[in-house]
């Protein structure tokens, strides 16, 4: 069964609007969110286009700083400390990956933290880790939750969830969050042994490797509810074509679930980046 994050994502937004309308009447606080693009790559273009489009959609205030490729690390950081100071802005995105020339880390740094919607801050990762109330968590890793409660239900205590990769940005903080959610967590990685067999001891399985349809139908337990993280551009039939790090067709004969790439995880990060805006601009505005 296809697990649609389009339609998940279609849902929150819904419900986000509602939220943004009590928030002004009730507050009078208008949500604003700034996306900062560094260069032209094509990708991060039609995802801080999306980003925008759908945050003025559910109401709130949206704005796109674009800097040129060569911009200097210290032109970026003067960039977010104006948007620090900015008091409209509840949001500030910067869009990754950034320019070699550009230190990822200390730009995440410097956003503060209470603005820190994609929720890479460390202090954002150190409130999530310690399961502090305030901490802005970051998208994917929400919208792999929301998707996984979608097909089997909110209470996905005991289940097993095994997560196939250990970056900071995804494959950390979604085994906190299943962690929360009582699960039993096991983190797999480019070294772990007999990564088939560990994976098919999963109810949850999520891929975020970034390899091409890397799991196939035989490292999945029969029933089991398969979450894919992976956005992957390949070359097939002299066709470009974006794939996931699951092998779609083959796994989706033994899974019970399954979420589509495109139209699974992608969407529901910008939904939880919403989600996040409205969060700050509640908690701090
Ligand atoms: N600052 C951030 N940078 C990046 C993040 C992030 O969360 N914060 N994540 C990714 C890119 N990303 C959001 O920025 C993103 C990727 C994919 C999708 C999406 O909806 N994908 C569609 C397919 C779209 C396509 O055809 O390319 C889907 O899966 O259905 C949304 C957001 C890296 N950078």
């Amino acid at each position: 069964m296809n697990i649609d994050g389009k339609q998940a994502a279609a849902d929150l937004r819904v419900k986000l609007t509602k939220e943004v309308e009590s928030l002004k009447a009730e507050r009078g606080i208008t949500p604003g969110l700034t996306v900062v693009l560094v260069g032209d790559d094509p990708a991060s273009q039609v995802y801080v286009r999306n980003k925008v489009k759908q945050t003025r959609e559910v109401g709130m205030i949206s704005d796109e700083i674009r800097l040129d490729e060569d911009t200097t690390e210290e032109a970026l950081l003067a960039t977010l400390a104006k948007l620090n100071n900015d008091e409209n802005v509840h949001g500030i995105l910067v869009q990754l990956p950034l320019p070699k020339h550009i230190n990822e880390e200390k730009i995440i740094a410097t956003i503060k933290p209470e603005k820190d919607v994609d929720g890479f801050h460390a202090m954002n990762s150190g409130r999530l880790l310690n399961g502090e109330k305030g901490a802005l968590v970051p998208c994917t890793p929400q919208g792999c939750v929301i998707l996984a409660k979608r097909h089997l239900g909110d209470d996905l205590s005991g289940k097993h969830a095994v997560i196939i990769g250990r970056s900071n940005i995804v494959g950390k903080p979604v085994s906190i969050l299943f962690l929360q959610e009582n699960c039993t967590v096991t983190i797999a990685h480019s070294r772990t042994q007999n990564l088939p067999s560990m994976c098919r001891q999963a109810d949850i399985l999520v891929a975020a490797v970034g390899r091409p349809e890397m799991v196939k139908a035989d490292w999945v337990k029969p029933g089991a509810t398969v979450i894919d993280v992976g956005i992957n551009r390949i070359e097939r039939d002299g066709k470009n074509k974006l794939v996931g790090d699951v092998d779609f067709d083959d796994v989706s004969a033994v899974a019970g679930g399954i979420t589509p790439v495109p139209g699974g995880v992608g969407p529901m990060t910008i939904a939880c980046l919403l989600k996040n805006t409205i969060e700050a601009a509640k908690i701090y505005g």
